[in-house]
């Protein structure tokens, strides 16, 4: 459809996006001096009655709740040509789904939209509407005085509680809809959104829509550390029999309420960093003299560091990692494309004390970068993916190998110039004997536990997928 220039009164700046049944756009009231969004219906539905009734029902539902956690409804109109459109609070920062598109969110970010948009859903079941298509898409987000705040949007399948026994259409997307909702002639309740909210939260933790129902791997499997309160909540909404799921939003929503006034959430859950396209990688500056300023433990005394396995969000490469370092972790993937390889997304983790202060050669901080190559890379060698050592000095240079790996490890021991010992930098390049995969890692000590490294190689493990 060609940009229009006004929309009644209301003037028309650019498209936003079109769904299946409507095209919204941005406009502005210049009476008000404000920017709304307009949402008009598709010229091909134009004469489906059924579709233009569930339309104009959209635009009634919002306005009659009219609620802080929905897009606000206020006005509605008619084109020349008979098809109906309404004029909404336009979102400016796009929807969840552009978010969560970046990776897991942090834990305090994800109980916050969690909680905003059951808020929303809950204001629906109140007004006695179930919405049908609760997915991150239809989340919109709106910048506020104090932030942003989530707006409920997309009611184009809202059914009335009353109407929705024995409703014989099925409708939802898929991942995100109840199984009863699958099934024509299914009858739904307000559990079929609980459901939906269940799957949201699933995506937000763990960066990956659920599985078609019965779901049977719990979110903490691909994100571990998660508070188990959480993990529960989100099966017991995801539970194909809706008895066993939260009895509606308003009970989900405040248990999500409880889990994030938890005094030991902070303790429970690692903090975690979204997904960064532009990885930096540790001496990959000219500053190549590392300088340590925490004062490292002797080899010697240091105790033996228990570990724990990990694995990124793709579930093809599972590391085993010195627990005290799962502080946190960003395990969305990575680009070779940073070291000069070949590849586009390839699966890949960053986990460690402290994420924030990785790239800064100079911070005392344990971690383990481990991130596979593109299938058709042919095997490396660390001269070409290392350019500029992390440390002064030559590295210690052997080769390993193992049941599933080969390949060579660069090590630069008493990585200090200033003499305060300890801090070790280890570099690896492994290819996986049957599966022809190669990975990268670079393991970051800030202490000399000579034996964590050569624990750390030995338990690097792919599964199919
Ligand atoms: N109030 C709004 N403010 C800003 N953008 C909006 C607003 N409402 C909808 N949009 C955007 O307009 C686009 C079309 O929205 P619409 O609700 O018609 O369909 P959809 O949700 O993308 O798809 P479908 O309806 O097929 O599920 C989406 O990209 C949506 O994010």
């Amino acid at each position: 459809m060609a940009q229009p220039e006004r929309f009644g009164r209301y003037r028309v700046l650019r498209r936003l996006g079109s769904g299946s049944f409507a095209t919204v756009w941005l406009g502005h009231d210049d009476l008000l001096d404000t920017p709304v969004a307009i949402k008009v219906l598709a010229e091909n539905w134009a004469h489906n009655l059924d579709i233009h009734q569930r339309f104009v029902e959209e635009a009634r539902i919002l306005r009659q709740a009219d609620s802080e956690w929905l897009v606000r409804v206020h006005d509605i109109g008619t084109l020349p040509d008979e098809r109906p459109y309404f004029v909404m609070t336009y979102a400016d920062r796009g929807s969840v789904a552009d978010r969560v598109a970046e990776g897991p969110l942090p834990m305090d970010e994800a109980l916050r939209l969690l909680t905003e948009i059951g808020q929303g859903v809950t204001v629906l079941h109140r007004h006695g509407t179930i919405h049908r298509d609760i997915k991150p898409s239809n989340v919109l987000l709106q910048s506020s005085p104090v932030g942003e705040r989530v707006l409920v949007a997309d009611l184009g399948f809202a059914k009335s509680i009353d109407e929705a026994s024995g409703f014989t259409a099925s409708a939802g997307t898929p991942g995100y809809m109840s199984p009863e909702q699958s099934v024509v002639g299914g009858d739904i309740d307000v559990r079929a959104d609980v459901y939906s909210l269940g799957a949201v939260a699933y995506e937000l933790v763990t960066g990956k829509r659920p599985p078609r129902p019965p779901v049977r791997v719990p979110p903490s499997k691909l994100r571990p550390g998660l508070p188990p309160a959480l993990d529960e909540l989100i099966m017991s909404a995801l539970s194909p029999n809706r008895n066993d799921r939260p009895p509606d939003a308003a009970t989900f929503t405040s248990r999500i309420r409880e889990i994030r006034m938890s005094p030991d959430l902070e303790l429970a859950v690692p903090w975690w960093q979204r997904h960064r396209t532009a990885w930096m990688r540790l001496g990959a500056s000219a500053a190549a003299a590392v300088v340590m300023l925490a004062t490292a433990l002797a080899a010697t005394a240091a105790p033996r560091l228990p570990l724990m396995e990990v694995y990124d969000s793709s579930g093809e490469l599972h590391v085993r990692v010195p627990t005290p370092w799962v502080r946190q972790m960003q395990i969305n993937g990575w680009s070779p494309r940073e070291l000069g390889m070949p590849g586009g997304h390839e699966p890949g983790m960053l986990v460690a004390t402290d994420l924030a202060a990785w790239p800064d050669p100079e911070a005392k901080v344990s971690g383990l970068f481990a991130g596979l190559l593109a299938t058709e890379s042919d095997s490396p060698d660390l001269d070409r993916l290392i350019s500029v050592g992390p440390c002064e000095g030559e590295p210690q240079r052997r080769s390993f190998a193992n049941a599933d790996w080969e390949g060579e490890v660069w090590q630069w021991l008493d990585c200090f110039p200033d003499g305060s010992g300890g801090g070790v930098f280890t570099a690896a390049a492994l290819q996986h004997r049957d599966r022809g995969r190669t990975l990268y890692m670079e393991i970051r000590q800030a202490d000399q536990q000579p034996q964590t490294v050569a624990e750390i190689l030995d338990g690097v493990r792919l599964t199919a997928l």
